[in-house]
């Protein structure tokens, strides 16, 4: 029910009226502000006489109230009785139990047509609560048990004016009429000559307006009782105060041990409505406490480390937020005692006992029942929270120091981005800017979600606080817009079979589908359990080989690891976030470094004294080919013989047998001891070569190096390439 109920009202006066007023008086001459005054009054009332004229069609409402506060009904009234008079008819008392519809036309600004509004007044029940009227949650018009949908309901309540607004001077600048509409008036300084010509007001209607004289039975009753039962019907529902610091939010949610507030009695409205409702007293309600303090989420039940905010199923949700089973309303109380024990508060010059945090009080109700139209047991979960907010503030207005400018600043963060939220969902847009804060992120469900949600805007009448109140009022008022989605209803229709046949094929449908899950989990673990084995190995190869010492150490810790993917409940093990090898030990990379470089070296050596082998090889075969002309040989058959190591092997041997006196004692060719002996890297490395050994002992390196000769290798020749080749490859 979007009411434009929005109406600016700006009066200039007529230069020529006050000339001929303002001189007809010797009083007036004396004093010139009173003179003023007594024009502003004239005209306002001009003003009012010529909207009546205009609008036509006003059932409530004679007159700005903004005329009474500057002074036409002088009569001393109190705001109580104020409220009396002005008292709409659907407040004055209905007889028991009966409900009636009042019509209230509200005209629309620039807009010709009015508009009924039926609201359905009910009495209330408890005999505490008096003179209240409730609203229907699911929009005005809504048929019942026929998800529609809804809005967000708006209240505002006015608190009295505290002892130093009204020593500091304030004036009252709020005006309650109806219980609906709320007049806001701007009183301009009185040494400010150029504005006092200017009244200046801004009138809003909302779904309830309490005057300062509300108590908080009559506050909780219009507000949050019908929103218990909803919640006992299986829905969500969100209250939450907003308005500036010292507004009176944590009176209306929290109160004080007299007069205790809407956390309070909402949850004693819970136990006492669903002791009732629940089938054999069977039921149980848990609750969590939370604040968001400087952009953290932290438990009040549980104070500890921080919680970080995940988006689940049911919404978002602080993951590790201790819910705590209550079994009486008393419990109840002490844990939101204890709660509020750990509450961030601190006194700043508005409020001497100001909350620094957003508070969240979550409470799940859960019961069974029996449903009946089915005759069946159905279980219905429904969940409440209760939002204390912290207070939007100018920064002079509360502190200078340090650490309340960061909180002050953080505050207007979240109050901002839950104003910006409010915008786009007023607006239509499709991206709800809720990741902007923490505080939008838990509101997400209560503001674009389906949830039934209730903004009780609380406001001070001090025309010191007058930016701060127009400020709160036009949120509020742009609040009234937001759609809502149809509230869902967490029922579980789990429904028992009567007969034993069906009872019997539902255990077996069960069975099916408990065995289909286990399967699911059991392909989920295995991909799992593939995807980090896979990221392990990468792990192990990426680091250099480990030490001994180290191996038994990664033994156990892969063991360790293993275990843990067995048994499949660990995503993020504590060894998928070690460090590498190297972070833990510096020390043994560069031992590794170092020994890498010696085999790089010994390489190197091995390589070069191959090659120095090979060349001795030719050199043997061009000494050999020289004594005995085996070219001529080969050349001269007429066929190119292609020489192996075997056939050269032999040419060697039978060489040897007939000329060489290599099977004699005296002389024995160093490629026949090669042949004979497996040479190892180390022979070659200590100068143990063959080609280097002395005859007799003596070293004849110098002697064969001497000797090599500088035309081209005899491995260049195709016959020798091939068998040398082969000897690589060998
Ligand atoms: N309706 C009321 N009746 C009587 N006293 C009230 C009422 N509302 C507020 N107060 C008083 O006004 C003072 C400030 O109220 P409260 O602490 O609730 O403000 P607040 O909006 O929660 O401020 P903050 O945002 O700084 O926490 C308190 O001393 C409180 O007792």
């Amino acid at each position: 029910m979007p009411l434009s109920t929005q109406s600016h009202i700006s009066v200039h006066q007529s230069e020529a009226n006050v000339r001929v007023n303002s001189y007809s008086s010797p009083i007036l001459r004396k004093n010139p502000n009173h003179e003023l005054k007594e024009k502003m009054r004239t005209l306002t009332a001009f003003y009012e006489q010529h909207k009546l004229n205009q609008h036509g069609t006003r059932a409530i409402g004679t007159h700005h109230p903004s005329v009474d506060l500057l002074g036409r009904n002088q009569s001393k009234k109190t705001s109580s009785q104020e409220g009396e008079e002005n008292q709409d008819p659907a407040l004055l008392p209905l007889p028991q139990n009966r409900e009636r519809t009042v019509h209230v036309f509200i005209p629309r600004q620039g807009k010709d047509n009015t508009r009924a509004y039926s609201c359905p007044i009910k009495r209330p029940a408890g005999p505490t609560v008096k003179n209240v009227r409730k609203l229907s949650m699911g929009g005005l018009e809504a048929a019942p048990g026929k998800a529609e949908e809804g809005r967000i309901f708006v209240f505002v309540r006015l608190r009295p004016m505290s002892k130093k607004e009204k020593d500091a001077g304030s004036r009252s600048c709020v005006r309650i009429v109806n219980r609906k509409e709320v007049y806001l008036t701007e009183f301009a300084s009185e040494n400010d000559y150029l504005r006092l010509k200017r009244v200046r007001g801004r009138h809003f209607c909302f779904d309830a307006a309490f005057p300062d004289s509300t108590d908080q039975e009559e506050v909780y009753a219009t507000t949050t009782s019908e929103l218990v039962e909803r919640v006992l019907q299986g829905q969500n529902g969100t209250v939450f105060c907003y308005g500036a610091t010292g507004a009176g939010k944590t009176y209306t949610m929290l109160g004080t041990t007299d007069n205790p507030g809407v956390m309070v009695l909402a949850i004693k409205d819970l136990f006492a409505k669903i002791r009732q409702c629940s089938l054999d007293g069977a039921h149980s309600v848990s609750l969590s406490y939370l604040e968001v303090y400087n952009e953290t989420v932290r438990d009040l039940l549980s104070p500890g480390r921080p919680l970080v905010l995940r988006e689940d199923k049911q919404g978002t949700v602080a993951a590790g937020l201790t819910q705590y089973r209550a079994f009486s309303t008393d419990e109840v109380m002490r844990l939101l005692q204890q709660g509020n024990q750990n509450r961030t508060t601190e006194p700043t010059r508005v409020n001497e006992t100001s909350s620094r945090s957003h508070a969240i009080l979550q409470v799940v109700a859960e019961y069974k029942v029996e449903d009946p139209a089915t005759k069946s047991i159905i279980t219905r979960v429904g969940k409440l929270s209760l939002i204390d907010l912290a207070g939007s503030e100018r920064a002079l207005a509360t502190d200078q120091r340090t650490l309340r400018s960061i909180e002050g600043a953080n505050i207007n963060r979240s109050l901002l981005a839950l104003s910006s939220c409010i915008n786009a969902l007023v607006e239509g847009k499709k991206h709800i800017p809720y990741r902007n804060s923490k505080l939008t992120q838990l509101l997400k469900d209560s503001l674009g979600g389906s949830c039934n949600t209730v903004m009780i805007a609380n406001v001070s009448p001090s025309s010191i606080s007058f930016g701060e109140t127009q400020n709160t009022l036009h949120w509020a008022d742009r609040a009234k817009e937001i759609k809502t989605k149809p509230s869902n209803i967490n029922e579980d229709p789990f429904k028992v079979p009567e007969t034993e046949t069906d009872q019997s094929k539902l255990v077996l449908q069960l069975q099916k589908e408990n065995s289909e899950l286990r399967q699911q989990l059991m392909q989920c673990q295995q991909k799992l359990l593939a995807t980090q084995a896979q990221s392990l190995a990468c792990n192990s190869t990426s680091t250099p080989a480990p030490s001994p010492i180290l191996s038994s150490q990664c033994a156990s810790a892969q063991k360790t690891k293993r275990n843990i993917l067995l048994s499949g409940t660990c995503f993020t093990t504590p060894d998928t976030k070690r460090k590498p090898l190297g972070d833990e030990n510096p020390q043994l990379v560069k031992e590794l470094k170092k020994k890498v470089k010696d085999l790089e070296a010994e390489l190197e050596k091995q390589r070069k004294e191959h090659l120095m082998q090979l060349k001795q090889k030719d050199e043997f075969i061009r000494g050999l080919i020289a004594k005995k002309g085996i070219n001529e040989k080969c050349m001269g058959g007429g066929e190119r013989r292609v020489l192996t190591r075997a056939s050269l092997r032999k040419t060697v041997e039978e060489v040897g047998e007939l000329k060489s006196p290599v099977r004699s004692h005296r002389f024995v060719s160093p490629i026949q001891q090669q042949a004979n002996k497996k040479r190892s890297f180390w022979d070659i490395a200590n100068g143990n070569s063959p080609s280097i050994l002395a005859i007799n002992g003596r070293k004849t390196r110098s002697h064969v190096t001497a000797e090599v000769p500088s035309a081209p290798s005899m491995l260049l020749q195709d016959s020798v390439v091939s068998d040398v080749e082969t000897s690589k490859c060998c």
